[in-house]
């Protein structure tokens, strides 16, 4: 005997002491279908095959999760909830399918009050419970239910009864709840498997069988006499106390227990337990506890003669025969002898089927096995087919859920988007703010700025003035500056700069330097020069644009300044020449002076440097004395000319004196011509040699007497007084240039304080559009950003009729997509 207790999912109740109280061998808390069968059910499966009279009941109160534990929730393709019943049959046949033969057989009643009724049988039918008799009792063992639908399950079969089940649940729903609390269900499978060989002459079966219980706590009142339930605790309480055993005659369900109740059979009972009735929790936990101290002697292998089966179903056949007789004896053919009659029918097929099934098996195989092959293979491949299709339905359902999971992410997503911009108009409305107030600071501010406008309007008259200035010199004629009474009229002027600068300001410049730039090799002329500017000014004029009327009106002045200056120039002009004429009249006197002087000077500088000279040649002629020159005398030496001539005239003579000589030397020897003369030309050459000889001592000398010469003058410091004189004369020159007026440079000079003006202004201005711009800033910008869309419903969900068991397991509550 195993008692569990099991809890439904929303359980959340403690047991554990539980446990010790009511001596409970397992507490099942939140298990899943296939671990409670494997703790539970699975384990005796091999035992039921081999002949053990297995009972598993499901005791509880309302909703505790008794049909969930037996039956469950499934169909073909989910089988993860489905309960104790259909996982039992499946664990059968996959362990029979090694046996040679086997058949299992169930049936499904219901148990209501005096009532038994056949739950498998379409049509309405009274079910009978029949023990075996004592000669088979220790055989078969357990309750036989007459006159019941007994379905045979095979491999193939399983879905037709598992469907069954199905509705069955489904039907129950519909009904009324009250109604269905005073029932109780039992389904029971009855197997029996032989091996394939023989074992000598007899043949030898197992006969087991697996009946589920479920039993309502609250099914009438416990405590009310002559209630099932209440018998059944009676003789529960009197097998446990040992003493006699009641009568289980009037008692169904007691009758069907009876065998694991002080019996052969093997109980597991399970306590179902949910949060709904504390006062039913407690009774199932005590029920429970009350069976634990029953004592079974389970028989766990039922291996019997096949012959004693067969005999125990011929006992069946005369039985109904004989109770069929009995109707017709009393004239009743009734319904339920017609039905026994069936029934007795039913059981000699089913034994002609037992007897003549092996050999025909035997037959049919071997005649039809290459038709089995084919048929094998067809099913294999229909199996591939069945587990692929399985396979892309259960791919289906991750992909709808996925779908699902993604549909709620795009919510989430769509959420925090909404979050995202509540922020950015909150922020948006708060950066309003912020400018409004910093508009308003403005306001302040350009108060301010007004006062510091005023400043800069005197930096910009004081920076004119300097102009004025620059331009004028100390003479120039003051231009007037235009003085403004009232903020409105300073506003204006303002703006009107502001205007003219926006445009003209780097234009003028621009205009200015091109023109500069294209006369930069010859600004003679100032005039032209600034008449151009003007004319440019006056082509590139804005429409508006009084800061270029002002500068134009600056360059007039200029160029009427220049006019005046030229005048004026032209005046002074008239007045220097005159005093320049003076003054060179005045130079020309002087140099006539110390022409004069240097006239008077000469003959006695003569005298000196004679005096000079003659020192020196003293010196000269000593030294050539000194080296023994016979030839020239150094008072010859600077009258070169003379001296050439005398050397001439001594050549010539020399020349007479020869031809002389010659003339009577050809008289003298007439024929001897020749020798003559060559002798004369030796002669000649001879007397050549020695005058180049003397020619250089010379020139030598010259050189010396140069170099004398030059002492003398610098010594004497002649030269220096005439280059004295020049200077002076260059420096009276210079002074004349200088008194022509710098008037480029005057032009430049007005030129850069005109520049800084522009800049001064410019940064002023500057400023003042920085603020006007901070001030207008279009801060009321529409922040439009639109909505994700999600994505469209996949189409398996929209065309739900298509896979209709896909989405009956999927919670509706899921699938609320919202669309934009
Ligand atoms: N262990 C469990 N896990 C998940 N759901 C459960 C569990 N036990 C019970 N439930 C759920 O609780 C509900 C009631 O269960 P169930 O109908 O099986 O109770 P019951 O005892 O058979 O009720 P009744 O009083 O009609 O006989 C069902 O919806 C079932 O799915």
């Amino acid at each position: 005997m195993q008692t569990v207790i099991r809890t439904t999912n929303t359980f959340e109740g403690d047991l554990s002491n539980e446990k010790t109280e009511y001596n409970i061998d397992a507490i099942m808390k939140g298990k899943d279908q296939e671990t409670f069968f494997k703790d539970t059910v699975s384990k005796m499966i091999k035992r039921v095959i081999e002949g053990t009279d297995l009972y598993v009941m499901c005791y509880g109160g309302k909703k505790s999760g008794k049909t969930f534990s037996l039956e469950g929730h499934f169909n073909t393709i989910d089988f993860t909830n489905a309960g104790l019943i259909p996982r039992s049959i499946n664990a059968l046949i996959e362990e029979l399918k090694t046996k040679g033969r086997y058949t299992i057989r169930v049936s499904y009643i219901q148990i209501e009050d005096k009532k038994i009724s056949d739950l498998l049988c379409e049509g309405e039918s009274n079910v009978l419970l029949k023990e075996p008799t004592k000669k088979f009792k220790n055989q078969l063992g357990g309750v036989m239910f007459l006159c019941a639908t007994e379905l045979t399950v095979t491999e193939s079969t399983t879905s037709q009864v598992f469907s069954k089940l199905n509705v069955l649940r489904k039907e129950r729903k519909k009904n009324e709840i009250e109604k269905l609390q005073n029932v109780c269900r039992v389904f029971s499978a009855s197997v029996i498997s032989s091996e394939e060989e023989k074992r000598g002459q007899k043949e030898y079966i197992d006969c087991g069988r697996i009946t589920f219980i479920d039993l309502p706590c609250c099914w009438e009142q416990s405590n009310h006499k002559g209630s099932l339930l209440n018998g059944l605790n009676c003789y529960v309480e009197s097998t446990r106390e040992q003493r006699m055993r009641l009568s289980t005659k009037n008692n169904d369900i007691t009758r069907i227990l009876q065998e694991v109740l002080g019996g052969q059979g093997f109980l597991i009972a399970i306590g179902c337990i949910s949060s709904i009735n504390q006062q039913e929790t407690i009774q199932t936990l005590k029920f429970l506890n009350k069976l634990k101290t029953i004592k079974n002697v389970p028989i766990y292998s039922r291996h019997i003669l096949k012959s004693v089966y067969d005999n125990y179903l011929d006992e069946e056949i005369k039985q109904l025969n004989y109770q069929y007789s009995d109707l017709l004896r009393k004239n009743v053919i009734s319904k339920e002898a017609l039905e026994a009659k069936k029934l007795q029918q039913e059981i000699q097929n089913q034994r002609y089927t037992n007897v003549q099934i092996g050999s025909l098996i035997q037959r049919v195989r071997k005649e039809s096995e290459p038709e089995y092959n084919k048929i094998n293979q067809k099913i294999l491949i229909a199996n591939e087919y069945i587990t692929k299709k399985k396979r892309t339905e259960l791919e289906l359902r991750d992909k709808i859920t996925e779908m699902i999971d993604l549909a709620k992410k795009i919510e989430e997503h769509n959420k925090q988007i909404e979050d995202m911009i509540q922020k950015q108009v909150e922020e948006a409305q708060r950066q309003k703010e912020y400018i409004e107030k910093s508009i308003n600071e403005c306001r302040i501010d350009i108060d301010e700025f007004k006062k510091k406008y005023d400043e800069g309007e005197e930096k910009i008259i004081e920076l004119m003035k300097e102009i004025n200035n620059h331009l004028e010199g100390e003479e120039c004629r003051k231009v007037e500056l235009p003085k403004y009474s009232s903020m409105n009229e300073i506003n204006e002027m303002l703006n009107k700069v502001i205007i003219s600068f926006k445009y003209d300001g780097k234009k003028t410049i621009k205009i200015i330097e091109e023109v500069l730039e294209e006369n930069q090799k010859e600004i003679n002329d100032f005039e032209i020069l600034i008449n151009q500017i003007i004319n440019r000014l006056e082509q590139g004029k804005s429409r508006w644009s009084p800061v270029e009327d002002k500068i134009i009106e600056q360059f007039q002045l200029l160029i009427q300044f220049i006019q005046q200056q030229k005048k004026e120039m032209e005046e002074e002009l008239n007045e220097k020449e005159k005093v320049k004429e003076k003054e060179i009249f005045q130079i020309q006197r002087n140099k006539e002076e110390i022409k004069k002087e240097i006239k008077e000077l000469i003959p006695e500088m003569n005298k000196e440097i004679e005096l000079i000279i003659q020192k020196y040649q003293t010196i000269i002629s000593n030294s050539i004395k000194e080296k023994n020159s016979e030839y020239f005398p150094i008072e010859n030496e600077i009258k070169m000319d003379e001296c050439m001539e005398i050397f001439d005239q001594k050549i010539q003579e020399k020349i007479e004196e020869v031809k002389k000589e010659l003339e009577i030397e050809i008289q003298k020897d007439n024929g001897n011509e020749e020798k003559i003369m060559k002798k004369m030309k030796d002669s000649i050459e001879e007397e050549k040699q020695k005058n180049r000889f003397e020619q250089e001592i010379f020139k030598e000398s010259i050189e010396k007497t140069k170099i004398a010469i030059q002492k003398i003058f610098d010594e004497s410091g002649v030269i220096d007084f005439i280059k004295e004189q020049c200077n002076l004369l260059n420096e009276d020159d210079k002074k004349l240039k200088q008194k022509h007026l710098p008037l480029k440079s005057l032009f430049q000079k007005s030129y850069e304080s005109l520049n800084e003006l522009f800049n001064e202004i410019n940064t002023i201005l500057n400023e003042f559009i920085e603020k006007v711009n901070h001030i207008t800033i279009d801060y009321e910008s529409e922040i439009v950003i639109e909505r994700i869309q999600s994505p469209p419903i996949p189409s398996i969900l929209m065309q739900n009729s298509e896979y209709p068991t896909l989405l009956d397991d999927i919670d509706s509550s899921k699938l609320i997509i919202k669309k934009n």
